[in-house]
């Protein structure tokens, strides 16, 4: 069983909602990064994805693209985060996924790039750039090294087309909560429960709903439709403030509203 899968399963078991904290490698700078995946580890995140910084993000809202610029500034590179990945992964339990465009991976050809994320403890990879219709090669090479990939749904996606993501899906499906980029929102409009159901039909892998999520009260809200919640940009927040130490105290508060007793 793959890290993650094991890490649903306990989740499942405890009756718990899972929590996936998202942070950009590198900024401000990669020492910095792995302190805080150590941190938000031991604060309660069940996965951790880490961002490999670009230069022309599409999917992301404004302040993960000013993570990326900081980190890209600083000089971070592929080779650096992977190293920095293999440091941090023996003392944190949560698995650790990538979210990288594939710009990055096809320069480092599909294979290598997996082979040494594999050695490096990655445990998946998130390609929002990729094209479902294009991901066969890179899916290939993923399961090689036993490195789940794991597809993004959205609000727009076709019946049809979520059949077919399902299909090829690891790991499990994120499912993005909303048409547009990362970022906090107040609300979240999109008819959460249908897009899950809809999901549903076609996996028996665990759902993860991202995208818009700021804070402990809005976890708890779309909580009851998926098995994982994604917060990615009020954390991304905090960080990118210099207020390093209230990264721990968010996790934390995070997942108390996802866990039996609430938050
Ligand atoms: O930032 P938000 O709205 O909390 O959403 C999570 C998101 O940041 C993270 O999962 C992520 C960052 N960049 C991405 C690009 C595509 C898909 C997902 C992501």
């Amino acid at each position: 069983m793959s890290r993650i899968a094991e890490t649903f399963a306990g989740l499942r078991k405890r009756g718990e909602k899972g929590l996936v904290t998202y942070l950009t490698a590198g900024d401000p700078d990669l020492e910095r990064t792995a302190a805080l995946i150590a941190v938000m580890d031991q604060a309660g995140a069940d996965i951790i994805e880490i961002g490999i910084p670009f230069s022309d993000p599409l999917a992301d809202g404004p302040v993960i693209q000013a993570a990326s610029n900081r980190a890209l500034a600083a000089g971070v590179t592929v080779d650096r985060i992977l190293a920095m990945v293999a440091e941090v992964r023996a003392a944190v339990a949560a698995p650790l996924v990538l979210m990288t465009y594939y710009n990055p991976v096809f320069q480092q050809g599909l294979e290598a790039f997996c082979r040494r994320a594999a050695e490096s403890g990655v445990d998946g990879m998130i390609v929002p750039d990729l094209p479902y219709e294009e991901s066969g090669p890179l899916l290939r090479a993923a399961d090689r090294y036993g490195i789940d990939l794991i597809p993004l749904v959205a609000p727009t996606s076709t019946p049809s087309r979520i059949a077919a993501i399902c299909a090829r899906a690891r790991g499990f499906i994120y499912c993005v909560s909303v048409t547009g980029v990362t970022g906090m929102r107040e609300t979240i409009e999109t008819d959460l429960r249908s897009l899950g159901d809809s999901i549903r039909q076609h996996t028996n892998l665990p759902v993860a709903i991202g995208f818009g999520v700021s804070g402990p009260e809005a976890a708890a809200r779309v909580a009851p439709f998926c098995d994982a919640v994604v917060v990615g940009s009020a954390i991304v927040r905090l960080i990118g403030a210099g207020a390093f130490e209230e990264v721990g105290r968010f996790t934390a508060a995070l997942k108390r509203a996802l866990s039996p007793q609430g938050g």
